[in-house]
């Protein structure tokens, strides 16, 4: 069609494009650039409160004298989601677009209404922030709960082992092969296995954990796999998801492993080969991509042995070995993390001890650990709580710990006075006493052999309370 000849002569152009326009579900026009009406779906005309007969032809500033059009026309730009009150008293959202020739000149405008209600816009704006807002606070405690805590810089110890450890764990974080961590309980096994996965590539992945030995027998597959819909009595009615596939993409770590039934080794065995599961109650099998930590404070070669693990589940875990030494076999470490724990536990308790004696340490370093690390950390909180200043003293730490190293006492004499020395006795006995008795005070009268008058003078006289 040449430039100057009019569409609106062309019927046949004008009925195809309302042919195009008709079925398009948003109010659409065409305007020549005289801004005469061309082509108006049906949709824009019931919009407008009038019917197309009486639209086409005519200057759009005669139906909406709010109309943009001319000054379109003028700048030549389009106007995109601008905001446009029509004479009916509708606000919308419009977009206005010149459209012209190879020269630069106009041809047509081209209008749309892209939201015909800004209250209604507005209400959907809101609602997704909201559910955006929601959806990132979700995200936050998936994350939180999903993802792993600790990092190298929360393992604390820089004795000789643990160096060679760490340095052994970090290697083991730039590969996605299995790692199997050893040592006692309470030595920070867990603490590894997140650390591992914070500096791995999957560590934007979830950090699932599974408990191996506190979960009972009959629950542990369903836990690990999931089950379908009604796969067995009792089982939520829309089915559940287990960890290996919430893990995907991430890493799960199996922890206390060695307690492991071992029909469920079989199984696991299955998933570290195939990389696939399957639901209970289901036959599809679901590929899973995770990364496996398995941990233990048993000796699996004993288990093997005794028929109690599977000799071929081992090997395919123990890729990576990562033994964490216990604690009294690194006892260069028990200051530091005393001190650390002493600050992370004054934190969480409200109390601020920042200090610990060198015969209580000394005590601390004598003691042989069974517990290693978690047993530190709550002889700490203990101590923390019988406090009345800032720093731990020996009789702040529990009689077990005092009866085990008696030969410290010995070892390191400290010359005080009688008096002092007295006292110091006194106040131990006294404040052991309290705490044995919960502090009921008539109780503790009656097993200490003095009145209710005196313990409450001395409890005054040495801040027991
Ligand atoms: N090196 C460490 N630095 C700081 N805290 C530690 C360290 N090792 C262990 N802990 C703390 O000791 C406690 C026990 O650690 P963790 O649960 O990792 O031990 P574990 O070896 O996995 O024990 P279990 O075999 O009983 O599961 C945790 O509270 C942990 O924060």
């Amino acid at each position: 069609m040449k430039r100057n000849e009019s569409p609106l002569l062309d019927a046949y152009f004008v009925q195809n494009m309302h042919r195009i326009f008709d079925p398009i579900p948003v109010p659409i026009i065409l305007v020549n650039k005289e801004t005469e009406i061309m082509v108006i779906n049906e949709d824009f005309a019931e919009y407008l409160g009038h019917t197309r007969d009486e639209l086409i032809g005519k200057k759009v500033n005669l139906i909406d004298p709010n109309t943009r059009f001319p000054y379109v026309f003028k700048s030549k730009r389009p106007e995109i989601a601008y905001k446009h009150k029509f004479s009916n008293g509708h606000t919308a959202l419009v977009h206005r677009i010149p459209v012209l020739d190879d020269d630069g000149e106009v041809l047509y405008g081209f209008g749309m209404v892209i939201f015909d209600d800004l209250k209604n816009l507005q209400e959907v704006l809101e609602r997704n922030k909201l559910l955006e807002g929601k959806l990132s606070i979700y995200q936050e405690e998936l994350k939180n709960i999903r993802g792993a805590k600790y990092s190298w810089d929360t393992i604390i110890g820089n004795s000789l082992v643990m160096q060679r450890v760490k340095v052994m764990a970090s290697k083991s974080a730039k590969t996605d092969s299995n790692v199997l961590i050893m040592g006692e309980s309470g030595t920070g096994k867990e603490l590894f296995a997140h650390a591992i996965h914070n500096d791995s590539k999957r560590f934007d992945g979830p950090f699932v954990k599974i408990n191996c030995a506190a979960i009972p027998k009959d629950l542990l597959e369903s836990e690990l796999f999931g089950y379908e819909e009604g796969a067995f009595t009792g089982a939520k009615k829309q089915g559940k998801i287990g960890k290996f596939e919430l893990a995907n993409g991430g890493t799960i770590f199996l922890d206390e492993i060695g307690d492991m039934p071992l029909d469920m080794q079989v199984k696991i065995l299955r998933v570290l080969q195939e990389r696939e599961i399957e639901r209970i109650g289901s036959n599809k099998t679901i590929p899973v991509d995770c990364r496996i930590i398995a941990a233990t404070n048993r000796n699996l070669l004993e288990r093997i042995r005794e028929n109690e693990f599977r000799e071929d589940l081992y090997y395919r875990l123990n890729v990576i070995n990562i033994e964490v030494p216990p604690l009294r076999e690194r006892k260069e470490d028990i200051e530091l993390l005393s001190l650390k724990l002493m600050e992370k536990l004054s934190n969480s308790l409200g109390h601020y001890v920042s200090n610990i004696t060198v015969e209580a340490l000394e005590c601390l370093k004598a003691y042989n650990w069974p517990g290693n690390i978690r047993e530190l950390e709550n002889i700490i909180e203990r101590a923390i709580n019988m406090v009345d200043n800032e720093t731990i003293e020996l009789f702040h730490l529990p009689q077990y710990i005092l009866v085990k190293n008696q030969n410290i006492y010995t070892e390191i004499p400290k010359i005080q006075n009688l008096k002092e020395a007295v006292e110091e006795v006194e106040k131990t006995t006294i404040s052991n006493c309290l705490i044995a008795v919960q502090h009921n005070k008539l109780k503790a009268a009656k097993l200490l052999g003095i009145s209710r008058t005196s313990l409450y003078e001395k409890i005054e006289k040495y801040k027991l309370l």
